[in-house]
């Protein structure tokens, strides 16, 4: 593990998850510890039900956790905040606001306080127009695909201008390509704005592709933290490129190891 200061912008602390359900407690997560450095793209991978959700969440600060710390700049996570913006599976709109009044909301929401209608209008404008939407501004949810959809989800939460953009699988209910195409758009995105990022994922690709960091969990009740993979691939990444490449090869390989060697069988993985 690395030690100089920047590889602590969220620091996860001896972190412990148990749930009270009907049929009493149950341990979701334990003895987690990880150091998320500023402008890491990390992602979270493992099978499913292990606790990456849960971990997620935990960092959202929409959950606390039952024991340990988590510390994003140094500060202690207590609840959510807009330096921590999410961007769901099902990428939640507002069906009766149009993609712009969906994006205009989480900007005033944030800003509203400090800037200007037209200034906030202009963030606005920028956010949807850095996914490429702006011909589909005035559209609602109902009428625009599941890619448009998720990439109104993330221009909601890069207008935040977040710290952090904590992903729970955001590309999981798209069809192969729409997920490669905004893959591609989220590598360009994070070049561009240096975020962190934090992704739920199942997909061994997709963690091999956009990740510096890939932490595998071990299978719960009372997951924890298996191994993680430092992914050295030059940036900027390109997918056709890498698909012949031996060390990204190696990488993809390590994960499977993991997943269906190490941690046996389950259904949704990969
Ligand atoms: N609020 C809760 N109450 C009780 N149990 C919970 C709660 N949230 C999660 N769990 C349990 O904790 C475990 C981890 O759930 P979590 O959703 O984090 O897994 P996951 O790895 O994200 O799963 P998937 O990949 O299927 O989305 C599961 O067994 C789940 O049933």
């Amino acid at each position: 593990m690395h030690t100089s200061l920047s590889t602590k912008f969220i620091e996860i602390q001896d972190v412990e998850q148990t749930f009270k359900t009907a049929k009493g407690l149950f341990p979701a997560l334990r003895d987690i510890q990880l150091n998320i450095a500023k402008g890491e793209f990390v992602s979270l991978i493992g099978h499913s039900g292990c606790g990456k959700s849960t971990l997620l969440n935990l960092i959202a600060g929409l959950t606390v956790p039952t024991s340990g710390a988590l510390l994003c700049a140094n500060k202690e996570i207590k609840g959510p905040g807009p330096e921590r913006a999410v961007v769901f599976q099902n990428h939640s709109l507002l069906p009766w606001l149009t993609c712009w009044g969906n994006v205009h909301l989480a900007v005033e929401r944030v800003f509203a306080k400090r800037e200007t209608k037209a200034q906030l209008a202009a963030r606005t404008d920028a956010a949807l127009a850095m996914v490429g939407l702006t011909h589909a501004a005035q559209k609602r949810p109902g009428e625009i695909s599941g890619g448009m959809k998720q990439r109104v989800g993330i221009a909601r939460a890069l207008s935040m201008e977040p710290q952090v953009l904590l992903m729970d699988e955001p590309f999981g209910a798209l069809d192969a390509l729409t997920r490669a195409k905004l893959q591609d758009e989220l590598l360009e995105i994070v070049a561009r704005t240096q975020s962190t990022v934090v992704m739920v994922t199942h997909d061994v690709d997709e963690a091999v592709l956009l990740s510096d960091k890939i932490v595998m969990l071990t299978n719960g009740p009372a997951a924890t933290i298996g191994e993680v993979l430092h992914v050295e691939l030059a940036r900027p990444r390109c997918r056709v490129e890498l698909a012949e490449d031996l060390q990204y090869q190696g990488y993809r390989k390590a994960v499977i190891d993991f997943l269906y060697t190490r941690q046996g069988h389950v259904e949704k993985a990969a």
